[in-house]
């Protein structure tokens, strides 16, 4: 259908009946506020575990019974949107093309962003059951711990995707800080036009010739940062799930204080 991993409200609203949309808020936002037309809600709550199967995930079983209660198939075409620029929803398509979901899209702006334009409503969907399978993912970005800590020492760069705040009480060496937030544009409640993504991105040193590590404290932040590199082609995006939360566990290295000190 496409194969961009965003796609614009324009062309959700285009193929409402075609898609899958899931929407990630609360039940109390969805129910109450109301949420796009037809629209299944699977709260982010529900699809984050710290007992699941790795880091945050939340456990192939526990992720099957989700799909098949939204009535979702392994072969439908998801669009993912929430009312916090996407983050959320971000989570969620990565948690999807880890158990194998390979046609999960981001909606480019946020429930409050569709809804200055398009119709809402509260009525709840009809969900029909569904059977659902997880299946091996084509291609994996997770690493782990000693794959992040042998990629101290190479050309890969590191991605602190935290504020600068949290970066300077606590990173990883040579890190670069990137707040996730700085790719969304604040108007459209989606992602900054590609050009100035790609000219932001690469006043970092954050191009798509090199190996990119991506890290925050629960992988949540990583996941929008994840989506919005795949959406501008970049190749080799390692995603770590432990992030923050592993690495300290593990004893991994910590640096302290800000960008300026790491030069
Ligand atoms: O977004 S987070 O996982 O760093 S709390």
């Amino acid at each position: 259908m496409t194969e961009d991993i965003v796609v614009s409200i324009d062309w959700l609203a285009d193929r409402l009946d075609e898609v899958r949309v899931v929407d990630v808020r609360d039940a109390w936002e969805f129910d109450g506020i109301g949420h796009v037309p037809g629209a299944v809600n699977v709260p982010f709550d529900r699809f984050r575990s710290s007992e699941g199967d790795e880091g945050m995930l939340p456990g192939a079983d526990r992720w099957t019974a989700l799909m098949e209660d939204a009535g979702i198939a392994p072969d439908d075409c998801i669009v993912a949107y929430d009312d916090e620029h996407g983050v959320f929803a971000a989570r969620f398509l990565v948690t999807a093309l880890l158990y194998g979901h390979d046609d999960v899209h981001l909606l480019n702006g946020d429930f409050s962003a569709w809804s200055r334009s398009h119709e809402t409503t509260t009525d709840a969907p009809s969900v029909e059951p569904s059977t659902y399978e997880v299946r091996e993912p084509t291609a994996s970005p997770l690493v782990d711990f000693e794959t992040v800590r042998d990629a101290l020492d190479t050309d890969a760069v590191i991605v602190d995707t935290r504020e600068a705040w949290e970066y300077e009480e606590g990173h990883l060496p040579e890190a670069v800080q990137l707040d996730w937030r700085e790719l969304v544009d604040q108007e459209t409640r989606g992602l900054k036009p590609d050009d100035e993504l790609e000219a932001h991105l690469s006043d970092r040193g954050i191009t798509p010739d090199r190996r990119i590590v991506l890290y925050c404290n629960t992988a949540r932040r990583i996941s929008h940062t994840y989506v919005a590199l795949k959406h501008l082609g970049y190749d080799t995006v390692d995603f770590y799930e432990g992030s923050l939360t592993e690495w300290k566990e593990r004893g991994g290295p910590l640096v302290e204080g800000d960008a300026a000190d790491d030069a």
